[in-house]
C-alpha cells in the first residue's frame, strides 16, 4: 500500500495539456525527487498532489492512513513571500491551522506543537524576529517547521533550496534526510543535480516519457546523463 499512487496521470490548464501518461507511487519512508527542465509541469503536479486543482486525467489515490490534510507543504518562495511582514513564531504556528477544527484562534496544544518543532529546527531564538529579516536559510527552516505542524507523515517540498548558498543548501538537505530516516516521507521538487543523492527514487518529467524508478535506476538511465549534462552546461 502507498500513501499517494498516481496513475496515467494528465495534467495541465484549461485548453492546455502539459503532462501525460504519469504514473509513480510514495510509501512509507519513501524521499521522492522530483526533477525536469523549467516550465515542464512539476509544480503542477505538485498543485495536484495538494488538490488545489483536477487532473485532466488519470487518478490519485491517498490511501495507507494518510489523510489529504496530513501532507505538509512548503511552497516555492516568491519574493513577496520573502518579504511576508509576520514574525517568525506566526509562520510557524499557522501550520497547525488545520489542528484547530473550529476553534477560531490557536489553542495550548497548537502552540506546544510549534514550539517543538521549532526548536528542532534550532529556530526557537528567533521566534519574535520579523520573517523578512532573516537569513535565506532561516526562512527555510521556518517554512519546514512550519510544514512539519501539519504533519508527521508526508512533507511536499517545491525548490526548497533555490537561492541558498552551497553550504546552506548541504544544510537543509542534511535535515531533510534526517527527518525522512526518522520516518517522514518526502517529495521533493528540485532543479539541483545534488538533490537526487538524497533521494530513494526520483520521478523525471518529461512531456510525455516520464522516468519514475529507484535512484539507482535512474543513475544508469539515459534521462539521468541529460540531466547531469544540462547542469554542466548551467555551471560553465
Ligand atoms: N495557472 C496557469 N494557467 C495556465 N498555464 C499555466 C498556469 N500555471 C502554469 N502554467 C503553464 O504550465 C506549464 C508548466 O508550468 P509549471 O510551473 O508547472 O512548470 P515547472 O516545471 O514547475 O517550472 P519551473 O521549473 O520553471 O518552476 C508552463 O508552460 C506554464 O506556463
Amino acid at each position: 500500500m502507498a500513501y499517494i499512487s498516481c496513475n496515467n496521470l494528465m495534467l495541465g490548464y484549461a485548453g492546455k495539456k502539459i503532462v501525460f501518461n504519469l504514473s509513480f507511487q510514495v510509501r512509507k519512508g519513501d524521499y521522492l525527487c522530483i526533477v525536469g527542465e523549467n516550465g515542464i509541469g512539476k509544480s503542477t503536479l505538485v498543485k495536484t498532489l495538494l488538490h488545489l486543482q483536477e487532473p485532466l486525467g488519470g487518478t490519485i489515490d491517498i490511501d495507507d492512513g494518510l489523510m489529504p490534510y496530513e501532507i505538509g507543504y512548503l511552497p516555492q518562495q516568491t519574493i513577496i513571500q520573502k518579504d511576508f511582514p509576520a514574525s517568525a513564531w506566526e509562520i510557524v504556528l499557522s501550520g497547525t491551522l488545520s489542528k484547530c477544527g473550529r476553534k477560531l484562534f490557536y489553542g495550548e496544544r497548537e502552540k506546544e506543537i510549534a514550539r517543538k518543532n521549532m526548536e528542532k529546527m534550532d529556530i526557537w531564538q528567533v521566534r519574535h524576529k520579523c520573517y523578512r529579516n532573516l537569513s535565506g536559510g532561516q526562512q527555510q527552516r521556518i517554512l519546514l517547521a512550519r510544514a512539519l505542524c501539519a504533519t508527521s507523515k508526508l512533507l511536499l517540498l517545491d525548490e526548497p533550496v533555490s537561492g541558498l548558498d552551497p553550504k546552506v543548501t548541504a544544510d537543509f538537505y542534511n535535515l531533510v534526510k534526517e527527518l525522512n530516516e526518522e520516518g517522514i516521507s518526502v517529495i521533493m521538487v528540485s532543479h539541483d543535480i545534488q538533490a537526487i543523492d538524497y533521494a530513494s527514487h526520483i520521478l523525471h518529467i518529461e512531456k510525455k516519457n516520464s522516468f519514475f524508478g529507484t535512484r539507482e535506476e535512474y543513475l544508469q538511465s539515459n534521462k539521468c546523463k541529460l540531466f547531469q549534462n544540462a547542469e554542466a552546461v548551467n555551471y560553465e
